[in-house]
């Protein structure tokens, strides 16, 4: 009998909580001779804020790419809430992305993109409008949600990115960056979203270089560098220095475990 892979929905239609919402195994991205992502394994519980950090070019985005079903793996495989990413189109019916760009259509008033996004994703009408007017209303976008998003500023469009993620209600979230752009008080308000959403078991993957934010809502960091996942655990774990036992900030602890590497490299390297 062929062993079905594990979902994470069961018969009755219920969510399996045991089985990781993300996980990930050799997963693998070369560009020609250069590997972007260098077998890389993660196992994400469903409901969990996944902080991902890395210096520039580590990988993040080729990540959240393949994850996301963007872009195919070079090598091995990955799976949400159960779902090979093979099957495209189901594992694009339980994600949300919001990548550094977010793909709108410029003619369209920000209202009419948030409402052809709800369509594509079968969300029915009434309940789309709904959603669409609470998200504008928390995102402080109801005055300029009948201008055409050519005009709108940077925030503007980062807000739009946020609630077409949001829309059909995903299990697990992408966000690339979520508050780049975005004013002190825009910023906190998607930071609370985020963290209301994992507090409804939502799963967030959320990649960033503003510490505080992952220092703030992650329950797991993972730093990728060169590639490599080079350190993972829980905030605190990062900041505590198990061979001294001192405490570190987690600036210091990124740039700890991202310059050792470096390091290794060049003696490697040098060999
Ligand atoms: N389409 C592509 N073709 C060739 N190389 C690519 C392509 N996309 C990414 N790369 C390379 O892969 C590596 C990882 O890039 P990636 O964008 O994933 O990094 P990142 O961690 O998201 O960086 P940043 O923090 O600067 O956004 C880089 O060396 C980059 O030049």
């Amino acid at each position: 009998m062929t062993q079905r892979p594990p979902t994470a929905e069961t018969s009755d239609g219920s969510t399996d909580p045991t089985v990781p919402a993300i996980r990930a195994e050799g997963l693998t991205k070369r560009f020609g001779d250069a590997v972007a992502v260098d077998h890389l394994d993660l196992s994400i519980p469903q409901g969990h804020v996944y902080g991902f950090l890395g210096p520039n070019g580590a990988g993040k985005t080729t990540t959240m790419r393949m994850l996301t079903t963007l872009m195919p793996p070079t090598e091995g495989t990955a799976s949400i809430m159960g779902t090979p990413l093979t099957d495209r189109s189901a594992v694009t019916r339980h994600i949300g992305y919001l990548p550094e760009n977010a793909p709108v259509y410029e003619e369209l008033t920000g209202r009419e993109q948030l409402s052809y996004v709800a369509y594509l994703q079968d969300v029915p009408d009434d309940v789309a409008a709904d959603r669409i007017d609470e998200l504008l209303d928390r995102l402080d976008l109801t005055e300029d949600a009948h201008r055409p998003i050519s005009t709108y500023s940077k925030g503007m469009r980062q807000k739009i990115g946020l609630i077409q993620a949001l829309l059909h209600e995903p299990s697990v979230l992408f966000l690339d960056e979520p508050t780049s752009g975005l004013d002190p008080r825009a910023a906190r308000t998607v930071l609370d979203v985020i963290q209301e959403l994992s507090d409804d078991e939502t799963t967030v993957f959320l990649s960033t270089h503003i510490l505080s934010v992952v220092d703030e809502l992650a329950d797991t960091i993972g730093v990728l560098h060169e590639g490599r996942l080079v350190a993972e655990g829980a905030p605190s774990d990062l900041k505590h220095r198990a061979e001294t036992g001192e405490e570190r900030t987690l600036e210091q602890a990124f740039l700890e475990v991202t310059a050792d590497h470096s390091e290794e490299a060049t003696v490697e390297a040098g060999r």
